[in-house]
Order: C-alpha cells, then structure tokens, then sequence
C-alpha cells in the first residue's frame, strides 16, 4: 500500500512558509515599532538604524528561506524518492496483480470451457439416455411381438407340419396312380414301338459326288438329285413316310414303286434330338417305375443309329443315352421326397458281328486280342441275366457316366482298330439297371432300361463284300449281323405270337444279342426300335428293306407289360 504523506506535517511546513512572508514583515514592523517604543521608551531610534536592522531582518528572513526551502527540497526528495519506490511497488503490485488476474482469467476460461464442455457432456448423455430408454422400450416391444409371432408361426409349422404328412401321403397315393396310369398309356400305345427317322443330308453326303467346287445353286441342284423321294404326308400326327424308289424287274425293266410306311411317329430330317427324346422320355421313366426297357438303333451304316442314342457333345446335339441318364438321375432324385431310394448301376458291352465275342467298354485292362477275356451270358431262376466278369459300375451322376461313356467309347474304337474293323460291324449295348425301395410304404421295384446301337444293317451287296482274304471275313461278318438282326426279328415276331394266344419258342438263344437282352424282351417288357434312314437316292433300296422289317415288328403286339414290384 502506499504511504501518504502527512498532510498535518506538510500544512505545518506550507504554514510555515506562508506565514514566513508575513512574519518577516511582521518582524520588521515589531523591531520598527520596538524601536518605536524604545524611542518612545528611550526617546528615539535613528533611521539608519531602522534600515540596519531590516536588512538583518530580511537575511534572516533570507537564510531561514533557505534553510525552509532546503528542508522543503530534502522532503519533496525524500518524497519523490518514497513516491518513486512506491510507484515502483504500486507497479510491481499491479502487474504481479494482472498477471495474478490473467491467470485467473486462464483458469477461469479453462473452467468456464470444460464446464460448457461437461454440460455438453451432459446434454449428450441425457439425450443418449433418452434415446437408449427409448430403444430398450422399442426392443422389448418389438421382443413382445417376436415372441408372439413365433408362437403363432409355431403353431401354424405344426399344422402345416400336420398337413405336410397329410399331402406326402396324398403324393405317395398320387405318384402310384400317376405310375399306372402313365404305364396304362404305355399299354394302350403298346409295348413294342418303331419309330423313324430320317437324318439330313450332310456337306460329306456332297463332297462324296466330287462336285464340291460347283456353285451354291448347282450344289442344291445336285441335292435335290441326291435326296431320295421321301415324303412324309401326315403333318398332324406325324406317323406316316412314303418312299418313292424305282427297282428292276426280272425283266431288267425299271419299276418305279410308291410304298407307303407308319409308325408310331416319324422324324422329319430337321428333327432335333430334343423332340426325339420327348418321346422316349415315357419309356425312361418306365424303367424307373420298375419296368425292363428296350431301346434299339436300327439302320444301315451312315444312317444316323449312333448320332441318335450317342449324339454330339453340346446341350442340343447329345442323344438319347445322356438324356436318359440325366432323366433316371433326375427322376430318382425328385422321388427321394416321396420315400424312394434307387441304387443304379450300369454296364456297357460290344458284340462283334464277326464272332460274337463280347467287349467289356467299362474294363479297365489292356485290349488286347491274346488275352482278351472270354464273357459268357447266365440267366438265373429269377431271370436275371448277368455277363461273366464284366464290369458293372455303381452309378451315382450323369456327368460320371458321361465321363465312363467317353472312355467306353475310346476303348470301342481301339477294339475295332485291333479287328481291323468298324464300329457299324457291331452292336453296342449301355444297360442301366435301377432298384428302388420305398422305406414309406415298403414298396421295391426293379427295372433296366438296354440302349443298343445294332450293327448296320446294309446287306451283303452294299457292304464292300469282296472275294477272298478280307472280303471272306467281310461275307462272314456281314452274314452274321444279318443273322443277328433277323434273329432279334424272329425274336419279336415270336413274342407277337405268344402275346396272341399261339405257344411259340421264343429263340432268344439265335444270337447273342437276343440271348443277352432275354430279360427285357418278353411280354412283360417294353421295346422301341428306332428306324434310322439315309436320306439319299442311293441308299433308297437299303432304306426300303429297313423299312419293311420296321414294320414287320411294329406290327407285332408284345401283350400287356408287367412292372416287377415286390412287396416286403
Ligand atoms: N439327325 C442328324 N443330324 C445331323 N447329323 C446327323 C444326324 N444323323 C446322323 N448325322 C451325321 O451323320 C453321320 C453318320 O451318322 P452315324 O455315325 O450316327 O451313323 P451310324 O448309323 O451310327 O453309322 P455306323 O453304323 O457306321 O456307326 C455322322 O457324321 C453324324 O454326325
């Protein structure tokens, strides 16, 4: 604090100086009038004495000036000295006080901010509090709703459960009808079929004429004069081909000939392998449903019998065996839902026309003619019919029997390569066997479905017979599958006989073929044959002789087919 300077000392000193002034002149006047007295008193003082004594006045009126004024400037000193160190701790106070105040200021700022900061804080937390009651309020609500949701869903799985096990049976009943009335249609059908078709004509079929350097239009021209006389005149039902083909007489007069053929349906050259399983697919699920199944390619070499049940390698070109693989595999599989199981196995074989041996297309060893197995067909009392050391394989996808196909058909061709042979001069058969329980209903089936591609059917004239060597072998082969062909015929024929009341030998043992497919070729099984045609003049002969002995077995009828159930 600042020490004020006495105010009572300095009025004494100002009091002082003022009343000095006065008090001089007072001093003289008093000596002045001292000596007036004394004069008075003494008789009388002389001017000269006046005057002296006041300029002694006014020094000492001047030296005690002097001596005040000294005093005066030693404590104005003193105070500007006590007013500078005080000043200096006025300062030193002020600014030890500002900074005192600045970082009270600081601190209160900082304390002002973090207590905007914690009621932010806070106002947050309240909202978040707020938000999450509401939530928690919402979940509990909504868990309110779930739970009653579910005992409603629960309640409602339990009836459809209930009806569920109602609908598997009413499927179960339906899938029965839906078997015999599908193989009542099969029946009225009837169980021996022939189907026809007619291939195109092919660009090898015109570079064959050496005319392939002719214009487009001489091109079509020469295709028109290939093209046998074929027509097909029911475009409704799509049953009928009539063949125009000129012959000599034994005049050697040229006959031209209209013959008129039906089928059961025929395939147009523009057919597609689709539409042609279309109508085999029946006889696929036939063989699932339990029934034995016979599906022959029948024409002469070129005609079409090997793209029809192998076909090509895409989507619409594969024939009738991957199709009806996938089929089984598809169908099996949609009856699992109705309490089925099937096990499927499969074999696939050769017969060559030359001497009747039978190739193993699934084995796995060498071929090789010296130690070629020797396979021997059994029939057993049940009429199984199995092939000594075959190969049978446990089939489980179409891709696997693609794949098992491919490599049978690898091993046809390294067969016929050590034969000195082709694949026309031998029939191929791939056997799908299929048994089926139903663990529902305690139901069992068992079915085989044969696919046989027969040797080419051309007889001995267009075959390339010669004389001699090879041409002997040619003769002998070419008899042979002209044997095992009428074989199958006879084989038919027989059967169309019986199924009429007639107590014919069926003579299943003319051949090999024949004898292997037994089984499936009685009255209680169900046959197609596919007639494949060349759809050229030069083959219209061949063509004719196919048709004619197509139509001797569609018009055999084999009798009514039998499913072979067993019931545990
Ligand atoms: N419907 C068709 N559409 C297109 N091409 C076909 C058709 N039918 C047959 N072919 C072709 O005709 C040629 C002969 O057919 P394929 O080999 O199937 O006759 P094949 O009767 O089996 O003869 P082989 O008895 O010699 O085995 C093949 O090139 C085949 O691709």
């Amino acid at each position: 604090m600042l020490e004020k300077p006495s105010s009572g000392r300095r009025a004494t000193t100002h009091t002082t100086v003022t009343s000095g002034q006065n008090l001089e002149e007072q001093l003289v006047l008093g000596r002045v009038a001292t000596l007036g007295t004394s004069r008075d008193n003494t008789s009388r003082l002389t001017s000269v004495e006046a005057t002296r004594l006041l300029d002694a006045g006014k020094l000492e009126e001047l030296d005690r000036r002097t001596e005040l004024n000294n005093i005066a400037s030693d404590e104005i000193s003193n105070l500007k000295k006590q007013h500078e160190r005080l000043s200096r701790e006025a300062r030193e106070d002020l600014r030890a006080c500002r900074e005192e105040l600045e970082r009270e200021r600081e601190a209160m700022s900082t304390l002002k901010a973090t207590m905007s900061h914690q009621s932010d804080s806070d106002l947050t937390l309240a909202a978040e509090n707020t938000a999450l009651k509401a939530r928690d309020e919402a979940r509990q609500s909504q868990m309110d709703a779930d739970t009653q949701q579910i005992a409603e869903l629960t309640r409602k799985l339990q009836e459809e459960r209930q009806k569920n096990v109602a609908l598997n049976w009413e499927a179960m009943r339906n899938e029965a009808l839906r078997r015999k009335l599908h193989n009542t249609i099969q029946e009225l059908k009837g169980n021996i079929r022939v189907f026809c078709r007619v291939r195109p004509v092919l660009p090898s079929d015109l570079s064959e004429t050496s005319m392939m350097s002719t214009s487009t239009e001489d091109a079509k021209k020469l295709q028109e004069d290939m093209t046998a006389n074929m027509i097909f005149p029911d475009h409704c039902d799509h049953k009928e081909i009539v063949l125009r083909s000129s012959s000599k007489s034994a005049t050697g007069q040229e006959r031209i000939g209209s013959y008129a053929f039906s089928f059961d349906r025929v395939f147009e050259p523009g057919s597609t392998q689709a539409q042609v399983f279309e109508e085999i697919s029946l006889l696929a699920q036939s063989c699932i449903d339990g029934y034995n199944v016979c599906i022959f390619a029948y024409g002469q070499t070129g005609s079409g019998k090997s793209y029809t049940m192998e076909g090509g390698s895409t989507d619409t070109t594969k024939g009738m065996i991957p199709r009806a693989v996938e089929q089984v595999f598809r169908e099996t599989e949609r009856l699992k839902e109705k309490g089925w199981e099937y096990q499927i196995k499969g074999q696939f074989l050769e017969i060559a026309s030359y001497n009747e041996t039978i190739k193993d297309l699934f084995g796995k060893g060498e071929i090789d003619k010296k130690s070629e197995v020797k396979h021997e067909i059994k029939h057993d009392e049940t009429g199984s019919t199995r092939v000594t050391d075959i190969t049978v394989v446990d089939l489980h996808s179409p891709f696997q029997v693609k794949t098992l196909l491919a490599s049978g058909q690898d091993r046809r061709s390294v067969a016929t390569t050590l034969m000195n042979d082709c694949s026309s001069r031998s029939h191929s058969v791939f056997t799908l066997r299929l048994s089926g329980t139903n663990t529902s209903t305690g139901e069992s089936c068992k079915g085989c479905l044969n696919l046989v591609d027969l040797a080419g059917s051309e007889r001995i004239t267009t075959s390339g017979t010669g004389t001699g060597g090879r041409g002997n072998d040619r003769l002998k082969e070419t008899q042979n599958i002209n044997r095992s062909l009428s074989a199958l015929g006879d084989v038919i024929a027989a059967l169309g006989e019986r199924a009429n009341g007639g107590d014919q030998h069926i003579p299943y043992r003319n051949s090999k073929l024949t004898y292997l497919l037994q089984e499936s070729l009685t009255r209680d099984s169900k046959t197609l044959m596919i007639l494949n045609l060349s759809p050229l003049t030069r083959h219209s002969n061949e063509s004719l002789t196919a048709l004619r002995f197509a139509t001797k077995v569609n018009n055999t009828t084999l009798g009514t087919a039998k499913k072979r159930v067993r019931r545990s």
